[in-house]
């Protein structure tokens, strides 16, 4: 099976925490998809997307399985990085490399056998259109801001790792450019799986799983019903950020505009 090969991966039910069958056939998810994973703390969002990283057996947890087309994956998708298919990018990821930016994408590049040495510059570029804090590439990796971290990592997963599955794990406040993020990877027909506790990014996305007591709730599929939710919290949330930003620029907040 080829990485590029990847025309679905399907989720079948394990168990919620009392050991309950998940009320849910199976969730199929195909590259271009963008869910969400909502619900409240400690309902099992991390544990759904973790079985999705791991391709999980029945070995975790949960007792859920992933497959690929169908199928168990072979073991070097687990196994070897440079064949994973999975990307998972969380508010911890941190590059311990004491290397500047431009060395360690070079390294990557040269680990997966690519020979365009522009798709360097390229990757930063990309990162800098998720991020206000432009990322220089002789800074050390070990000196980028969390904000800066993940929008490489997400620029790394599009451009170098190419990766068709990405998963984030409530990456959203931490200095990323939500939107131009998740109109990137659609655009890359990238699948897409947020946790997320992100109003807009949950109205962003196709569909929506609803977590509970460590097992799947509900799956929905909103579509044109809350169209006009979206297009009110695309308003809302963009006040809210040039308030933010305005915050950060040291001014007193007399006012809020909300159009
Ligand atoms: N179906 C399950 N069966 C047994 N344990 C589970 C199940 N689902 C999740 N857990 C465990 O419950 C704990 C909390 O789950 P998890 O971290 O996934 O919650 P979360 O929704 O991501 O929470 P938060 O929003 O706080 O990050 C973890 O230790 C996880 O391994």
């Amino acid at each position: 099976m080829h990485l590029h090969k990847i025309e679905e991966i399907t989720i079948l039910p394990g168990n919620n925490r009392n050991g309950d069958t998940e009320n849910f056939n199976k969730i199929t998810i195909k590259p271009g998809d963008t869910i969400s994973v909502v619900g409240p703390t400690g309902s099992g969002k991390s544990a759904l997307i973790n079985d999705i990283e791991i391709f999980a057996k029945k070995d975790t947890n949960t007792k859920r399985t992933v497959l690929v087309n169908g199928d168990y994956p072979p073991e070097d998708f687990i196994r070897d990085p440079s064949k994973k298919p999975v990307a998972l990018i969380t508010q911890n990821t941190k590059c311990l490399a004491d290397l500047s930016v431009e060395n360690f994408l070079e390294m990557h590049v040269r680990s997966r056998k690519i020979t365009d040495e522009k798709i360097i510059q390229e990757t930063i570029t990309l990162a800098n259109e998720f991020t206000g804090e432009k990322i220089k590439p002789h800074v050390r990796m070990t000196s980028l801001s969390g904000g800066q971290t993940r929008s490489l990592m997400v620029a790394d997963a599009i451009m170098i790792s190419n990766a068709p599955i990405i998963l984030l794990d409530e990456v959203e406040n931490a200095g990323i450019f939500k939107e131009k993020v998740i109109e990137c990877l659609k655009k890359h027909n990238k699948a897409l799986i947020f946790v997320t506790h992100d109003p807009l990014v949950s109205l962003m996305s196709g569909r929506r799983i609803v977590m509970k007591n460590g097992a799947v709730e509900k799956i929905l599929e909103p579509g044109e019903e809350e169209k006009e939710a979206l297009s009110d919290i695309i308003q809302m949330d963009a006040a809210l950020c040039s308030m933010r930003e305005r915050i950060r620029a040291g001014e007193i907040i007399r006012s809020i505009s909300l159009t």
